[in-house]
């Protein structure tokens, strides 16, 4: 069976963070495993507080796995600290795994901000020369690139800035984009050419954890040996279904959706 390794913090309602990724993997048929950086409080509602896990334990944490199994893929999220995204840097640096896919996650839908300001600079200059794929949002990328993000050309210019600074790929996600033609479009460049995945525009507010689970479903579909263009197609695929089957459980935002059985009759499951 292929593995896979979450590196993010933990989300008590369970729609974002390592709940959401451990779902998706366990939805797209490959073994889940989790190094947690910080354990928040949050709920449909917003974020009520964050403990950053030391840095003695996230090491510990990570060492603990690559020491003993075999890791097919690793996404990364919430990497909340300076201390936690260097820790993070060297287990890359040490264990090398084939394929890391790291969803620069910022600030959450409610507006609390994941990764402290000061921090910003360590995860350009250590994280993204180490991954395989980046997956910025909009406002993500506008702050990596330093560009503002207004149309499909903006997100084309800030991919290629992003790419520059060492990463092997950079998908844009354009769900925070308002186009006229109501379409989700995500942009993937490689360094040569642009791919464009497109969906159309879900009507829901339940859209907590969308990037999470659209960079956990990569990184499964990576482990499960496809290539980048596939596994991105594929993952918009399952991040589309997710958001149209995606429902309340509280009074706030909800959680995504990981329907094992319509994966299944879509034929996206291994
Ligand atoms: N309302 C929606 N309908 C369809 N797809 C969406 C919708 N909102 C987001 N997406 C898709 O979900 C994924 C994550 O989106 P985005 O909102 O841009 O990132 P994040 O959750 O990191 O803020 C992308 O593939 C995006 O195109
Ligand atoms: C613990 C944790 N990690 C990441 C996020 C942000 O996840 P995302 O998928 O971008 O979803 P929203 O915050 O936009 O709903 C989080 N909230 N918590």
């Amino acid at each position: 069976m292929k593995k896979a390794l979450t590196i993010a913090g933990s989300d008590t309602c369970g729609g974002a963070g390592i709940q959401a990724d451990l779902k998706t993997f366990s939805a797209l048929g490959v073994y889940g495993m989790s190094v947690i950086t910080a354990v928040t409080a949050q709920n449909t509602q917003g974020v009520f507080g964050v403990l950053d896990v030391t840095t003695e334990i996230i090491e510990k944490q990570i060492k603990a796995i690559f020491e003993d199994i075999e890791v097919d893929a690793v996404k990364i999220g919430m990497v909340s600290m300076i201390d936690t995204i260097k820790t993070i840097a060297e287990g890359l640096k040490t264990y090398q795994p084939k394929n890391v896919v790291l969803d620069p996650v910022m600030i959450s839908k409610s507006g609390y901000d994941l990764l402290n300001k000061e921090a910003k600079e360590t995860l350009i200059n250590e994280l993204i020369p180490l991954a395989t794929l980046i997956t910025p949002n909009i406002p993500e990328a506008e702050v990596i690139s330093n560009i503002k993000i207004k149309t499909v050309e903006d997100m084309e210019q800030s991919a290629k800035i992003i790419y520059d600074m060492g990463v092997k790929n950079v998908l844009v996600k354009g769900g925070h984009l308002e186009l006229e033609e109501k379409e989700a479009i995500d942009i993937l460049y490689d360094g040569q050419t642009f791919n464009y995945y497109k969906a159309p525009i879900i009507n829901t507010q339940n859209t907590h954890g969308t990037g999470c689970t659209l960079s956990s479903a990569i990184a499964s579909y990576l482990a499960l040996e496809k290539d980048m263009k596939e596994a991105v197609r594929l993952a918009k695929l399952y991040i589309t279904m997710a958001i149209e089957q995606a429902f309340s459980i509280g009074k706030g935002v909800g959680p995504t959706h990981h329907f094992f059985d319509l994966y299944k009759k879509a034929g996206l499951m291994q």
